[in-house]
């Protein structure tokens, strides 16, 4: 569908792109009218975007520029939130995030509607903490900093680092976060194996060995996530699975909390199955689990891995981006639910 005509088409906005260089939201004002309407909880946004499509509507495109430092998220992005656009021909959504764990994709394809994410902002940022996170783990930094702010010298009877250089990074997940992980550690010495759904074309490979799940668990030091949060990967790493892996594994994660369940890993957390974990992620966000917290042995940071400081505008330009392919061509530049 390609939207020419010379009434401009609307397009519905929560939160304005703020961020975004004045140019490229300029550019786009000239294409399409935009409405906006604030970010709150699910069912207060559910209610203006109501009211909008009934006073502006109809829109063609609906588009998120979350406040990540604001709550509540009006998530999900589900039927009681977008209905009234689906039903009066709206055909786009757009947000911030690799991730769409909170969008009922399966809904928009049923109605022949175009969900875009935003792949390329998140990558680096997030395979840069991930590294740190990686190092910091292996080196147990969080527990050498508790000693030394409790005025407490060098103590060797606890455990030594890990060599990055003598251990194995077990890759979950093989997008774009996850091959820049691995081309990171591999610069650290670290050798690095790999599980995804399907095994990437030899030249995308870089140094990584593409193993089984059960090779994953069995052969590396460190496990690092980097796999969305569907229902085959909700709970993956379960108490019996954290059995299967090797005595004093370190867990890493800055993918989805849920992909964990974190009752599972306090307790391997405890009985020193697993040695440490550094997490960015977590079951209940914007709780952390009080056995995560109370462990001397975790690394925690408040789903932070992204943030930067040109994050919010890289992200606001790549959701513009969509918007203006969609209005261009009728498609999105990133679309995850190919519905044309
Ligand atoms: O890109 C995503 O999905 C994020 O969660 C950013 O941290």
């Amino acid at each position: 569908m390609t939207l020419t005509s010379d009434i401009k088409p609307k397009v519905l906005i929560l939160n304005a792109p703020d961020k975004a260089p004045i140019d490229s939201v300029a550019k786009l004002k000239e294409m399409a009218e935009f409405y906006s309407i604030e970010q709150a909880s699910h069912d207060a946004v559910a209610g203006r975007i109501a009211e909008a499509v009934k006073e502006k509507g109809p829109f063609v495109a609906f588009v998120v520029f979350i406040n990540w430092w604001s709550r509540p998220f009006p998530w999900p992005m589900d039927e009681a939130l977008v209905g009234p656009l689906v039903e009066t021909g709206c055909k786009m959504f757009s947000a911030g995030g690799a991730g769409y764990d909170f969008v009922d994709v399966k809904y928009m394809s049923s109605k022949g509607i175009y969900y875009a994410n935003t792949p390329k902002m998140p990558a680096l940022r997030t395979a840069d903490s991930t590294a740190m996170m990686i190092l910091q783990a292996l080196r147990g930094s969080s527990e050498r900093e508790a000693d030394a702010r409790a005025g407490k010298w060098f103590d060797p009877s606890k455990p030594l680092a890990k060599d990055a250089r003598c251990s194995t990074l077990g890759i979950i997940g093989m997008g774009n976060i996850g091959k820049l992980v691995s081309e990171h550690m591999q610069h650290f010495g670290m050798k690095v194996i790999y599980y995804n759904r399907n095994r990437l074309p030899p030249d995308e490979e870089k140094g990584a060995e593409y193993v089984s799940f059960e090779d994953i668990l069995v052969r590396s030091d460190v496990i690092s996530l980097h796999c969305p949060l569907n229902e085959d990967t909700r709970h993956l790493f379960n108490k019996e699975v954290f059995n299967r892996m090797k005595d004093g594994i370190i867990i890493v994660n800055t993918s989805r909390g849920a992909v964990i369940d974190e009752n599972a890993l306090v307790e391997a957390l405890d009985s020193g199955k697993v040695l440490r974990a550094a997490l960015d992620v977590y079951e209940f966000e914007p709780q952390i689990h009080p056995g995560l917290i109370a462990s001397k042995h975790t690394t925690l940071s408040p789903h932070a891995a992204v943030a930067n400081e040109t994050f919010e505008r890289d992200q606001q330009m790549e959701i513009l981006l969509n918007l203006e392919s969609f209005l261009k061509t009728g498609k999105p530049t990133h679309v995850v639910n190919d519905v044309s």
